[in-house]
């Protein structure tokens, strides 16, 4: 049984035939890059007419309330006084610009191999669409140092310098706010099992994802990264000052999470969708491209050891509240979404009422492809 996240990803491999284009040079959109259905998704939701996805100041007194609403009726949340440093944010941007501003074939040389998990190439996702993705990608599991002398045979040390502190940072910062969002259901550590002897979630592991979405000629046409959820507990995501990101509002529209100075994103992801019963739901997310502002993620993708069983946490299941989801490790999980992508939460859902009680649709459906 793997029991790193690096050891699962291999266990479930996702095969990606598309073959990665240089978007840079490419002129106008290529027909393989051209999303046909688009338009039939959801509206965007112009943000001078809604509310604005919640921003929550972490040193407020009111934090857990504010956490406690963000995650119940968005699945996400922009969060400030995280405490990571300017200068870390700013590092780990011109890191990922240095990365994908290398020429294609240097880029190459540190490709994610077809049953591999960490270097370059689309995102894991694209195995699920017709078309391809205007975007590339860089994954870290476990040390960099293997795909970075690839990429700088002379020297990498900056780089894996950079983003050893960047990853140290992350994990301090999801493990604070699991405390809050587990504070805000009116839970401890004491709680979850598998929060470890101290409660500090010692054995939790983590991905780190760049994604890079260059100008594209036709961004009505293209799409940066389809529509999906994070099979994670939560994930913490730096944007560069371009919007892009978007997320599902009540299953009714699309709205733009704004890059804000500073702000980091929080997505709820589906391992908490589980572990809160759905009540606090995962939230769909997608991000679109645009004509003349190069875009740029950082994505920290958190789960806990990969063997631990994730189930509904015992002190939100009563007999009103009857567990909806079976227990699955976060290595299943996995391979439950590489095989059923958006019904993987529904494939293992286990209480489906009649009587009105709950959401019997985990998400409402998005197919953009
Ligand atoms: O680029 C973004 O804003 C989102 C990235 C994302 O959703 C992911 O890496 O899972
Ligand atoms: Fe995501």
């Amino acid at each position: 049984m793997p029991s790193r996240i690096s050891d699962c990803l291999r266990a479930n491999p996702v095969y990606i035939h598309h073959k990665q284009l240089d978007l840079n040079l490419v002129k106008g959109l290529p027909d393989s890059h051209a999303w046909t259905n688009l338009q039939d998704d959801y509206p965007s939701v112009y943000l001078c007419t809604v509310e604005t996805v919640p921003v929550v100041d972490l040193d407020d007194k009111k934090v857990l309330d504010l956490v406690g609403h963000a995650c119940k009726t968005w699945g996400v949340f922009q969060v400030r006084n995280h405490g990571i440093s300017k200068i870390l944010l700013d590092e780990i941007e011109s890191t990922g610009k240095r990365l994908f501003s290398l020429p294609m074939h240097q880029k190459l040389k540190a490709s994610r191999s077809p049953d591999g998990i960490s270097g370059y190439g689309l995102a894991r996702i694209s195995s699920f669409f017709p078309k391809i993705m205007w975007s590339e990608g860089f994954t870290i599991i476990g040390s960099p140092v293997e795909h970075a002398h690839q990429l700088w045979p002379q020297d990498c040390t900056k780089f894996c310098d950079v983003i050893q502190e960047y990853e140290k940072e992350m994990k301090k910062l999801a493990r604070k706010l699991i405390l809050l969002i587990l504070g805000s259901l009116g839970l401890t550590e004491e709680d979850v099992k598998w929060a470890g002897p101290e409660g500090a979630f010692e054995g939790g592991s983590a991905a780190l994802q760049f994604n890079s979405y260059p100008v594209c000629p036709e961004p009505d046409r293209a799409m940066g990264l389809a529509a999906h959820t994070d099979s994670t507990i939560l994930t913490i995501l730096h944007q560069n000052n371009t919007s892009g990101l978007q997320v599902l509002r009540d299953g009714n529209g699309w709205v733009t999470v704004p890059p804000l100075p500073g702000a980091l994103v929080v997505n709820i992801g589906d391992l908490l969708h589980i572990l809160s019963n759905g009540l606090y739901p995962s939230v769909l997310h997608r991000v679109i491209v645009n004509r003349t502002q190069y875009r740029l993620s950082i994505a920290y993708l958190y789960g806990p050891q990969s063997t631990v069983k994730v189930s509904p946490l015992h002190k939100l299941i009563d007999q009103g509240h009857p567990p909806l989801y079976g227990t699955v490790t976060w290595s299943e999980y996995l391979g439950t979404k590489a095989k059923y992508f958006d019904k993987a939460l529904s494939s293992i859902r286990i209480y489906a009422p009649l009587n009105g009680f709950g959401d019997t649709d985990d998400h409402k459906g998005v197919t953009a492809g």
